[in-house]
């Protein structure tokens, strides 16, 4: 499924993986166009690194190793100072271990840390000389960049003008908010360019692009500013007072100075930059960031610490590739490259015909994912989408995952157009096409009659005497547009239709009303929302016993609910959100929204604190003698060792195997988290909440005579 993952098995393998490794970054920092997503590149840089420690005789010259951007870009504009890159950390415990190394270094404890969202761009130097942008240039190998000042007036939040004349070098990230790679997007499109792959990359080859038949905005955050030296044709340096200030204030002052030039820093965005005194705020600041993450308008692949004094920072010192005082603390990768399969239409029920992918099933973020939304017919063509097509997919936190484009440079030329349905695929009528989420001609009514019918099936509030023929008639005559409706029907009316006695009439009134009292699984099943059959829809009721708790869940939550994963839980919450106003009407009518005989969470929660069963959660169900029997496991991270060829899939099968229920969130529920390589939030989350952790290794061990 994925291009890397194999471990290198000779000098052969390593030469080749140096060689892949090095175009992809010269691709990833040049154009924006690398065959690779993240995660697979840092796979395949961690065999490289795991295969030099094992055979150093063999280390090629060329190897992205110990290298700022790999060794894979040039420049011919000296830096004053290095443009570095970062070390990693990636889960909580990394991050103490970091801290404490930096402190035995310095020799004393570090006063205080600068904490700050790791934005997904590019490095810039931005040069200013008596408060005029007069260079801009890349990060390029780390001594030396490229310049790209043919963008000067191009990026936002990096004026041409300071509020002050003073020379000053301002360093930050280039980036592409969502609605300026939307836009981008349009405009490429408009004048035939191939489509961008992701926001980053769309960055990264606009910043270095010179006469295209469009222009695109990009936007600018700054996290340093250093003292710019004079020089031949410049003129003077940073004026000595000021280049004192900006050596010896602590970074946190450095940035207020910056943003009153003008300068735009992360401090006006959610996830701003903080200052905390010892790790513990630090690591939940850290964590603050990270949840921000699906909400910011912008891409961050981690969080940033960084040592706040400069005294800090100096005694601390850099190595060739980062600094020493700053470390980041890494996200698992939101975004990955798969195959689009297939394009569904499926009509909502306002008569919203809405396309969804289907993708070749790829696991982001220990979620497999094989469908992801597609927004509107529009969206496909802006976007330039082929069946075929390579395309990234992003998701992150609960939200629905998103195709986010095709990755136009992995093309075969064996991708075919998507067709685009010309007639409402439900019913078959017109499609209104005026605005830009198409809608059936006929609105609600296309689906109304199906969905009624479905309602009032046998296995949801199977109401006798409610045939096709008179729903039919309900829906033309406008006496009912949704089920709700049939609870407020009254006699008169009734008698008008077809074929309708009074006696048939009153028995459809009994019958209704009789539905009324039916248990809240049967009512929830009548809602049709996708995903939920009969069975899900009862054990969804029992988990939750009333509709109001259903309604409040959020996506975390419904994986609780035995059969419901990651993938599905946030659509069960959108359609419910989206159903809202017809659940108001079945309240409002009297309709039974609870579950006899079940029990609320909230309520068995404080039933167990009354009673606990301490270390001893009793398997309630038959897993007895097995050695996950009742315990709740969540796996995160890579595998290694024993499972290491296991897929998620796989390892929550033999989860249940071992008679334990396996989840894809940490919750106060969780018994157990086998935290394998690269374990990030999940882990921070489990060590908070006091949940043991267990390593692969550890957890095979559990599980012997299973395997
Ligand atoms: N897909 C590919 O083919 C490919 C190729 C090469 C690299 N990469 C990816 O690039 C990453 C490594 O690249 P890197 O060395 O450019 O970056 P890095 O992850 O080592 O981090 C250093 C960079 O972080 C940025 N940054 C963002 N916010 C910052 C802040 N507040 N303070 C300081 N710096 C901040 C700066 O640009 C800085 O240069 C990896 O995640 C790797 O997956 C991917
Ligand atoms: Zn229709």
């Amino acid at each position: 499924m994925d291009p890397v993952v194999a471990g290198i098995a000779d000098e052969v393998a390593y030469a080749a993986a140096v060689q892949t490794a090095v175009s992809a970054s010269a691709a990833y920092y040049g154009t924006g166009t690398s065959a690779l997503d993240d995660d697979a590149f840092d796979r395949l840089v961690r065999g490289i690194a795991a295969y030099e420690s094992a055979h150093p005789d063999q280390v090629l010259p060329d190897s992205p190793t110990g290298k700022v951007a790999g060794g894979a870009v040039v420049g011919d504009v000296p830096h004053t100072v290095a443009m570095l890159s970062l070390d990693n950390v990636f889960h909580a415990d990394g991050l103490a271990a970091w801290v404490a190394g930096l402190e035995r270094r310095i020799g004393r404890p570090v006063a205080q840390w600068s904490v700050e969202p790791k934005l997904d761009g590019l490095a810039i130097s931005a040069r200013y000389r008596q408060g005029r942008l007069v260079q801009l240039v890349t990060r390029g190998d780390g001594v030396a960049g490229e310049d790209v000042s043919h963008n000067i007036g191009a990026v936002a939040g990096l004026p041409e003008r300071l509020g002050e004349p003073v020379t000053v070098e301002i360093r930050g990230e280039v980036l592409m908010t969502r609605a300026q790679f939307e836009a981008a997007t349009a405009s490429r499109a408009q004048a035939g360019g191939v489509p961008f792959a992701n926001p980053r990359s769309a960055a990264a080859g606009s910043l270095r692009a010179k006469d295209r038949a469009y222009a695109v905005e990009m936007t600018f955050f700054g996290y340093g500013a250093l003292p710019l030296p004079g020089g031949s044709g410049w003129g003077a340096g940073t004026e000595p007072a000021l280049a004192a200030r900006l050596r010896e204030l602590p970074h946190s002052q450095v940035m207020e100075l910056a943003a009153g030039w003008g300068v735009q820093t992360p401090a006006a965005i959610a996830g701003a930059p903080a200052v905390c005194g010892t790790v513990e705020p630090l690591v939940q600041r850290v964590e603050a960031i990270a949840a921000l993450r699906p909400e910011l308008e912008f891409g961050i692949d981690g969080v940033v610490v960084k040592a706040d004094l400069a005294a800090d920072q100096a005694d601390a010192g850099v190595s060739s590739r980062a600094p020493r005082w700053a470390v980041a603390y890494k996200l698992p990768a939101v975004e990955k490259i798969t195959t689009l399969l297939a394009v569904e239409w499926n009509v909502g029920r306002t008569g919203i015909i809405a396309p969804r992918a289907v993708l070749e099933p790829v696991e982001v973020d220990g979620v497999v994912i094989t469908y992801a939304t597609l927004h509107n017919a529009g969206d496909i063509e802006r976007r330039g989408l082929l069946l075929g097509d390579k395309v990234t997919v992003y998701r992150a936190g609960d939200v629905i995952p998103r195709v986010e484009a095709p990755v136009a440079h992995l093309r075969t030329g064996a991708e075919t157009p998507i067709a685009i349905p010309g007639v409402c695929p439900h019913c078959g009528d017109a499609i209104d096409t005026s605005q830009k989420r198409w809608r059936c001609v006929r609105g609600r009514a296309c689906t109304a009659v199906t969905s009624i019918r479905y309602a009032v099936g046998r296995d949801q509030l199977d109401i006798e005497g409610l045939g096709e023929k008179i729903i039919d008639q309900l829906v033309a005559a406008s006496l009912v547009t949704d089920f709700a409706d049939l609870f407020t029907l009254t006699r008169e009316p009734l008698l008008d239709l077809d074929r309708m006695g009074a006696t048939s009439a009153d028995n459809l009134l009994n019958a209704i009303e009789a539905a009324k009292t039916k248990p809240l699984g049967k009512v929830f099943a009548a809602l049709g929302v996708r995903g939920t059959g009969r069975a899900m829809s009862r054990r969804i009721a029992r988990h939750f016993a009333t509709m109001d708790n259903i309604r409040v869940a959020d996506a975390a939550t419904f994986q609780d609910v035995e059969g419901i994963g990651p993938e599905k839980a946030p659509v069960i919450v959108a359609e419910l959100a989206e159903l809202g106003p017809l659940i108001d009407k079945l309240i409002a009518a009297g309709v039974n929204m609870a579950e006899p005989g079940a029990t609320a969470p909230a309520e068995r929660a404080a039933a167990e604190t009354e009673s606990p069963g301490e270390s001893d959660p009793a398997p309630a169900d038959g897993g007895g003698g097995l050695p996950l029997a009742g315990l709740t496991v969540v796996v995160t991270g890579a595998m290694t060792g024993l499972l290491a060829d296991l897929s998620r899939n796989q390892m929550n099968e033999l989860i249940e195997r071992a008679g334990g229920r396996a989840s894809s969130s940490v919750s106060a529920r969780t018994s157990v988290l086998v935290a394998g390589e690269k374990a990030g939030s999940k882990k921070a989350k489990a060590e908070q909440l006091g949940i043991e952790v267990l390593s692969p290794a550890a957890f095979a061990e559990r599980l012997t005579g299973l395997l």
